[in-house]
């Protein structure tokens, strides 16, 4: 089921300079997210994702297009109304956002304090979030005596006081180590899985996607050119952009200037073969070689894994005639993504 559905969304802001050409933000994005997923939107610096998700909670009007949130038409909605809607979505940041001057367990009460739920509640919901984040011992302090990892858990949190259906991350870990990172990932992932709360996540580290998000959206220019399962995109992109990100963090495949040098390394011509699994085996890779008289030597290499499956590239120097290299190739590529370096 639906719980999000941008069509043709538009945003454009005016023009820099008078006589300028507006900015368009976010160039005619249809995105769908079902309840229960964990959608990644990932982008560099620029691409859009703060305005989406700006669009998403009606903080911004869009241009053109319509956004659906929970079966509501949210871009004509008068703002009376667009105050429900957001009640419906809780929302985490980068820099956490808490009030410096109230406590923890105040921070978290704020949300429900001003939707004017009696007090008694407050306190006992307030309870019930500090310990689903594992802070019930800080419900005293104030943010500054926490570390970045405790601040984004408050967060998390508030975000969830009032059990909106959709969560609304912006760059929520990118402030944080890579340690407490993990930390606030698996909190997520239990927000998601135990509370079956819908997560937007954007962010421009890959490495959040691949172990957070079950589907992801590739933003590029204010446009989304790339999306679908996270092990499809992150395995076999179709995209130049969507490859520079995989690039990044997924292992095994040598960049230009490494395959320089495994060529001053090695004889022969330079493979790279790439595995998902399922669909086509390493060791047949082997056999076919050996059947064809080619020797090789395992050269640059690794594999991958995400939520269980694994995918991986593994790059091999051939020897042996042109003729039974080719031949070879083109009986293994009807199977396997193959690709020589030039
Ligand atoms: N209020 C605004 N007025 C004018 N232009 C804006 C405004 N907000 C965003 N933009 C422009 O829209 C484009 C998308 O910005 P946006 O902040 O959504 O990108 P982003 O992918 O979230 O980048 P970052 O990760 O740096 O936040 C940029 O070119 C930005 O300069």
């Amino acid at each position: 089921m639906s719980i999000v559905t941008l069509t043709d969304v538009v945003k454009s802001y005016p023009p820099a300079q008078k006589g300028g050409a507006p900015v368009v933000a976010i160039d005619s994005v249809s995105l769908d997210v079902q309840k229960g997923d964990v959608y990644g939107i990932i982008g560099y610096s620029g691409a859009g994702k703060s305005t989406l998700v700006r669009l998403v909670n009606a903080l911004e009007k869009t241009t053109s297009g319509s956004i659906v949130v929970d079966g509501r038409e949210i871009t004509t909605l008068p703002e009376r109304e667009l105050r429900a809607v957001r009640g419906d979505i809780g929302m985490i940041f980068q820099q956490f956002n808490l009030f410096n001057s109230k406590t923890v367990a105040k921070n978290i009460a704020y949300p429900l304090e001003v939707a004017g739920r009696p007090a008694a509640e407050v306190r006992e919901r307030v309870a019930e979030m500090l310990d689903f984040v594992g802070l019930s011992d800080k419900a005293r302090n104030y943010p500054d005596q926490l570390s970045g990892g405790q601040k984004q858990r408050v967060g998390i949190a508030r975000a969830l006081a009032t059990s909106p259906a959709i969560l609304l991350a912006d760059e929520a870990t990118s402030a944080l180590d890579p340690e407490t990172t993990g930390e606030v990932l698996a909190l997520l992932e239990r927000v998601n899985r135990e509370l079956g709360v819908t997560i937007i996540l954007i962010t421009h580290e890959m490495d959040v996607i691949r172990s957070l998000a079950t589907k992801v959206a590739v933003m590029d220019s204010g446009r989304i050119v790339e999306r679908g399962d996270v092990f499809d995109v992150f395995s076999n992109p179709q995209e130049a952009a969507s490859a520079r990100f995989v690039q990044t963090v997924v292992q095994g495949i040598p960049t230009s200037a490494e395959v320089d040098a495994l060529r001053a390394r090695h004889t022969g011509r330079i493979v790279t073969f790439s595995f998902r699994d399922g669909d086509s085996s390493q060791a047949q890779v082997f056999l076919d070689l050996a059947a064809a008289g080619v020797g090789f030597e395992l050269v640059y290499g690794g594999i991958n894994d995400i939520r269980g499956r694994a995918f991986g590239h593994l790059t091999l120097a051939l020897t042996g005639t042109d003729a039974a290299i080719d031949g070879v190739l083109a009986r293994i590529s009807e199977r396997s993504l193959v690709t020589e370096a030039n």
